[in-house]
């Protein structure tokens, strides 16, 4: 096809609909942020580039491409934040990281929770809630949590509702950071987790939540938080916080989320 002088094939336009996706998709990531202005920056003088070199003037073509070239470095390092996002979102949203035939070939395990545990913690949680302890439990779905639980106090033991409560209970030692709750059993207490700092998160989050959060963006755990404050209980999945939820409703929420793979009771006979 001509337009005027110019010469479009159909790969132009196909050229031109990525990178205008990518560019909006990268806008959309940073929007908001200091990133965003770092980001129109270096598109300007990107812009700049291209015109200075389309004129053909060519020390100053050298230089910007230089430039050009540590730019994209600097930006790696600005940006790790959002490209850290940008890929996790990828990651997770593609039919193959859901696809159960190469989940079972690339060694994804299916999750391991059970309708037992999922009783338990619940229980567990509305005795804390209703104490006005803090409490922050973090629930394995597939990923492996290994690298979170080595933060805290590995304490490998049976899920129980006394162990949960007290683990939470104000005086106890291990009452701060989360429990890690791997095959039906508490792998670790007082245990680090990534906080939530995007400016999706609303300001008025404290830490506990912004955690909560964190751990669901960056993993596909579910996390439950409880409120010292309110003793409400919210649950957080895929990077989102849903709030003052009564246990009843928790109780079903996990299940919906974690059921892909649930192991249910064997039936009585
Ligand atoms: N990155 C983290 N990983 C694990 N636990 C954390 C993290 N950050 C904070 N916490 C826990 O949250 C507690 C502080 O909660 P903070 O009051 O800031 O949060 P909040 O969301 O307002 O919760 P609350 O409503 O219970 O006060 C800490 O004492 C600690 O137990």
């Amino acid at each position: 096809m001509r337009i005027g002088f110019l010469t479009v094939h159909w790969t132009d336009i196909l050229d031109a609909l990525l990178v205008s996706i990518l560019l909006y998709q990268i806008y959309y990531l940073v929007r908001g942020s200091i990133a965003s202005r770092v980001f129109l920056g270096y598109l300007l003088v990107y812009i700049f580039y291209l015109l200075v070199k389309g004129l053909g003037l060519e020390l100053v073509t050298s230089i910007l491409q230089y430039f050009m070239g540590v730019g994209a470095v600097a930006l790696i390092v600005i940006f790790q934040q959002e490209i850290r996002r940008f890929l996790l979102i990828i990651g997770k949203s593609t039919v193959f990281t859901n696809n159960r035939f190469l989940d079972k070939w690339f060694g994804q395990p299916s999750a391991k929770i059970k309708e037992e545990t999922l009783r338990i913690v619940v229980d567990a949680c509305r005795g804390i809630a209703s104490d006005f302890n803090g409490a922050l439990i973090v629930l394995e779905k597939k990923d492996n949590l290994e690298k979170y639980v080595q933060t805290g106090e590995i304490l490998d033991a049976k899920v129980s509702k006394p162990l949960i409560t007290s683990l939470f209970n104000q005086y106890s030692a291990l009452h701060d950071g989360a429990v890690i709750v791997m095959d039906g059993r508490v792998q670790a207490a007082r245990c680090v987790l990534p906080v939530a700092d995007g400016i999706d998160v609303p300001s008025d989050l404290g830490f506990r939540h912004r955690a909560a959060i964190g751990m669901s963006e960056a993993t596909d755990a579910a996390v439950i938080v409880i409120s010292e404050q309110t003793g409400r209980i919210s649950l957080s999945v895929e990077g989102e916080l849903y709030s003052n939820i009564p246990p009843s409703e928790l109780e079903l929420r996990l299940r919906e989320y974690l059921s892909a793979d649930i192991q249910r009771p064997p039936a009585k006979s």
